[in-house]
């Protein structure tokens, strides 16, 4: 790019910068030299293939979102939390807001991910250990009683039930008296990820896909700031893939609700804000940034030419970000704490818009409090005083992690045209009945492609990590003296037996001819085709519990069960 089209561009963004709201802060180094709120190539130089790098807050968005980077306003400090029951996690929630956490975000317990009851015989053993139990709408009730929704934004991580779940929350918001159409917040609801990865599915794909559907017509007509998908790389990576092939995935996921969306007949514009993305930050610093990069400039690139997205939002990637779990271990645990502090930091430079960062105790159980705290404290030490969030995209411009986000975007590019292939090979007449990447992700869960991808590059790294090619400290390089003398959070059974006689309790008290009416006109609306968010809402009202609302889906539509694969 010659240089007058660079100042042309500079100038765009500096009358961004001047009309948008900023920060009340010191934005000067610690020495007190004042610093600029972006920096590029110098007035009069050219710089070749700078449109793919630009200027923060403008097409490809390489540089961020926003013209005035953190200075408008810094990330939202999100940390993953649910343990034992509603009230306990309540009592959490309110800590991690009063110590300065800027948004929720919900961890369901595993019979509540798979859509069973506490008092279901698959559940025992399992209610309220790896989060929160929710068993109805009254559950929610208590989980955010004192902490008004429609000022909180709220995610919840959940994807199976996802829509269940999404009811109950409404429920919950209804009984604090908000209207639901204020609600701002973000359901995770991501299926492709579970085939994938993390294994958490309820139905086949496509009952599934049908539900999201609804799921994003109701958000898109009636709750317009909430995120109905998060759509996850977390996952992929921590199963063991590559950073490319985290990316690629996740990103190729995302086109598929697009095509989704826009087989509904939605307006991309209008549904596509509604997308939002997940990423995992793992520990090779500059990979993890060169990612984040990559990764808006695709998607606004895809979203642009090939979906015809016109308005920025439609064409913006916003992420979420978690500190790699596996990159934890579980000798010389307090090592953990710096493995977190230099991942989060590549999320920040790589300009996420929200993070949670791990707890030093969560490779051996949930954190504990003092553990939570500390991830937190992480956090704000970046954020306060480290200048971060002083310049944006402080990296742009750097030969390395240029270099890195061209490689990585052009690999993902790669893994693009092997779904599509796949898709297209799936329907030759080129007749997808949602889209031809979409049916490409279908093609490639069936036959256990991306697992096998998967398999393979987590193989490939167990390999080097045990030949000491890749080392990491304390497993295969500086076994020390730090012992792990760690308090770890236990989650007692007595939170199972009390859940199951207070779902018991609750069961005897409601109206149980409502009930069957409520779950009626759902399985109704299932066999019928029409939007299913309606009738579940109202089960939801009436105390359906998620295992009776997902027990009828289950019925009706079948389970899901992976082939198996060598
Ligand atoms: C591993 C584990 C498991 O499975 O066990 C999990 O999955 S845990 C998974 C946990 N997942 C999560 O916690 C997902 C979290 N996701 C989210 O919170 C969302 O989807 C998100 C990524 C879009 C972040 O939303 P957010 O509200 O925190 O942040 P946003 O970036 O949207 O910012 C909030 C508002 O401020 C505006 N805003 C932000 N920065 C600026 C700026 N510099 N100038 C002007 N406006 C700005 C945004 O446009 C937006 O307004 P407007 O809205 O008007 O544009």
């Amino acid at each position: 790019m010659d240089a007058d089209a660079i100042a042309e561009g500079r100038r765009r963004w500096q009358a961004r910068f001047d009309a948008a709201r900023k920060r009340e802060a010191d934005f000067t180094t610690l020495s007190g030299d004042p610093v600029e709120p972006v920096y590029g190539p110098r007035p009069g130089d050219r710089y070749d293939g700078f449109e793919r790098i630009g200027w923060p807050g403008e097409y490809p968005y390489t540089r961020g979102l926003h013209a005035t980077g953190y200075r408008g306003r810094t990330w939202t400090i999100r940390q993953f939390a649910g343990f034992g029951n509603a009230e306990q996690t309540n009592e959490r929630y309110k800590k991690i807001l009063a110590n300065g956490g800027g948004g929720l975000s919900v961890a369901f317990d595993m019979p509540t991910l798979m859509g069973r009851d506490s008092d279901d015989p698959r559940s025992l053993g399992e209610v309220g250990h790896c989060g929160v139990a929710i068993d109805s709408a009254a559950d929610m009730e208590v989980l955010f009683k004192d902490i008004p929704l429609g000022d909180v934004t709220t995610s919840m991580t959940i994807s199976g039930p996802a829509v269940p779940v999404f009811c109950m929350y409404l429920v919950a918001a209804e009984r604090q008296g908000i209207d639901p159409a204020v609600l701002n917040g973000t359901l995770q609801t991501d299926i492709f990820k579970e085939y994938i990865a993390q294994k958490e599915w309820l139905f086949q794909p496509e009952p599934h896909l049908r539900l999201i559907g609804d799921l994003m017509e109701y958000c898109a007509t009636g709750i317009p700031a909430y995120k109905p998908l998060s759509v996850s790389g977390y996952h992929i990576r921590e199963a063991g893939s590559t950073a490319a092939q985290e990316l690629a995935y996740t990103l190729a996921d995302g086109f598929g609700y697009v095509e989704l969306g826009l087989s509904r007949g939605l307006d991309v514009d209008v549904f596509a804000p509604g997308l939002s993305f997940f990423f995992d930050a793992h520990v090779d610093f500059f990979e993890e940034i060169a990612k984040f990069r990559a990764a808006r400039r695709i998607w606004a690139r895809w979203m642009r030419d090939v979906y015809c997205a016109k308005s920025e939002k439609a064409q913006w990637l916003r992420f979420h970000t978690q500190t790699a779990g596996v990159s934890l271990t579980a000798q010389q645990p307090y090592n953990n704490v710096v493995r977190t502090a230099v991942e989060a930091l590549a999320a920040v430079l790589g300009g996420t818009n929200s993070l949670h960062t791990n707890a030093l105790d969560e490779t051996l159980a949930l954190p504990s409090e003092q553990a939570a705290e500390i991830a937190l404290r992480t956090q704000q030490v970046l954020m306060e005083e480290t200048g971060v969030a002083n310049v944006a995209d402080p990296l742009g411009g750097s030969w390395y992690v240029e270099q890195l986000t061209d490689r990585i975007e052009a690999d993902a590019e790669k893994i693009f045209e092997q779904i599509r292939e796949r898709g297209l090979r799936a329907h030759p007449d080129g007749q997808h009945p949602i889209g031809p990447i979409t049916s490409g992700i279908l093609r490639g869960i069936e036959d256990g492609w991306f697992t096998g991808e998967i398999a393979e590059a987590a193989f490939q790294y167990q390999r080097s990590v045990e030949k000491g090619d890749k080392r990491v400290v304390g497993v295969n390089v500086h076994h020390g003296s730090v012992t792990g003398d760690l308090e770890i959070l236990r989650v007692s059974h007595e939170v199972e037996r009390e859940q199951v006689r207070e779902l018991g309790a609750r069961k005897g008290a409601r109206d149980e001819a409502a009930v069957a009416a409520a779950l009626d006109a759902m399985l109704a609306a299932a066999r019928d085709g029409s939007n299913m968010i309606g009738p579940m809402l109202d089960a939801a009202r009436a105390e359906a519990t998620l295992g009776e609302i997902c027990g009828v889906l289950r019925e009706e539509w079948g389970v899901y069960t992976e082939p198996a694969g060598f």
